[in-house]
């Protein structure tokens, strides 16, 4: 339900009030009827979007076709993308269409309960730590808010149990896609691991590779002034895997490390975007990347994405692999508590390939 004009915030702080305090959120704001997007939302110019920063070769990122797991080059085409864009996109990878299409479906149908029901799972007022509905990334310490908000859900050990807490006007579609994906998620990441010559993943490694996953449902409301803002900003995730549904509209793009030039990841119908996280890059002793990537702000659409972030469990300690470093190479990163890296992520706006400095060695 789209609130009352009369309760158009004016001054600075009331943008803030209205969106994060009172859990309007920018969808909220987006459905007063602005004609020019709120100062806050404004970015700096050299983080806005720019069409000649744009590659200008859009069938970059690799599309795999998932449908023989067991072929070689199907391997190797996912261990030589992950090496080299830290991204591609899979298709005929086994999630059923329209498991796919429910989820999506199911975000809209959460971001169409009033603000009062939203708010409900607000940082401030939810039940639990595992169930966070906001909006930007962390308004706390941005200097310019993302046209963006989200709802997060905690996967833990006990997916059924973690899941009573969600919503339920979208619980059942988020957790059959968090299941659906699982067999994928394990494929992958035995694909990456023979990659590094690592024969067995054991219980250890299991846990530090897949011990935790983050669900987010984001919605991104059509923006009066695209090119002024951005819906997600320079980041890389800090996951090991991120699996991301995106819906038809478009606009995410991955930094080309070698132009550093933005390429844009097209939508295709039916796949799974996927993308190496902070946490691999550092267990690979950076064979595999953690790429940039961002989401531009859209002036005529309303776009929802999906990403299930893959993590370690808070409490492992992530660094190099002995595998990998078995050759004798050097050791790129120090061990990590992941919370540690996790907190130090959140703890500051997206800058980009920034948070992995933290693991240094
Ligand atoms: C929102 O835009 C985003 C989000 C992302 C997200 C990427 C990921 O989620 S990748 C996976 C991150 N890993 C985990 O979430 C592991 C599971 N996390 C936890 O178990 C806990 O959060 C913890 C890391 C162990 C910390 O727990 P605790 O000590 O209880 O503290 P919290 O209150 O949970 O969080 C501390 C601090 O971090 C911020 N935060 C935590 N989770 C989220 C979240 N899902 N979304 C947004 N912010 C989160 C939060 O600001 C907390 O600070 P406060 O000041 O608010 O207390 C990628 C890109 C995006 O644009
Ligand atoms: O919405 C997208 O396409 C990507 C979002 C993203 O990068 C994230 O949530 O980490
Ligand atoms: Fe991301």
């Amino acid at each position: 339900m789209a609130p009352s004009v009369s309760i158009l915030p004016s001054s600075p702080l009331n943008i803030l009030d209205f969106v994060v305090n009172k859990g309007h959120g920018v969808k909220g704001l987006a459905e007063l009827g602005l004609k020019s997007l709120p100062s806050q939302y404004i970015q700096p110019p050299q983080e806005r979007f720019e069409t000649n920063n744009e590659e200008a070769n859009q069938d970059l990122i690799p599309v795999i076709d998932m449908s023989n797991w067991d072929d070689p080059k199907v391997a190797r085409a996912v261990c030589e993308a992950a090496r080299k864009w830290g991204f591609f996109q899979i298709v005929n990878h086994g999630v059923a269409s329209h498991v796919l299409e429910d989820v999506k479906d199911a975000t809209h149908r959460f971001y169409e309960l009033p603000a009062e029901e939203k708010h409900k799972y607000s940082k401030e007022r939810s039940v639990s730590n595992s169930v966070r509905f906001g909006t930007s990334f962390t308004p706390e310490a941005e200097n310019a808010l993302e046209w963006k908000d989200y709802l997060s859900l905690f996967v833990a050990a006990n997916v059924d149990e973690a899941a009573s807490l969600w919503p339920p006007v979208c619980r059942n579609e988020a957790l059959e896609y968090v299941k659906s994906s699982e067999p994928v998620v394990k494929k992958l990441m035995a694909i990456l691991m023979k990659g590094l010559n690592v024969k067995e993943i054991d219980e250890n490694k299991e846990s530090m590779l897949m011990g935790s996953k983050r669900i987010n449902l984001n919605y991104y409301p059509k923006c009066p002034n695209p090119e002024l803002t951005v819906g997600v900003g320079r980041h890389s995730d800090v996951s090991t895997l991120t699996v991301l549904l995106q819906d038809d509209i478009g606009g995410l793009y991955v930094r080309n490390t070698e132009t550093m030039k933005w390429i844009h990841v097209p939508p295709v119908s039916g796949s799974l975007v996927i993308n190496v996280g902070d946490a691999l890059q550092i267990m690979s002793n950076g064979k595999y990347k953690s790429v940039e990537h961002r989401v531009v702000a859209n002036g005529n659409s309303n776009r929802v994405s999906v990403p299930i972030f893959v993590n370690p469990r808070p409490s492992d300690v992530i660094g190099p692999l002995p595998e990998v470093l078995q050759s004798g190479e050097k050791r790129l990163y120090k061990n990590v508590v992941y919370k540690d890296y996790v907190m130090h992520f959140f703890s500051k706006g997206h800058d980009g390939k920034a948070t992995v400095e933290f693991a240094k060695a």
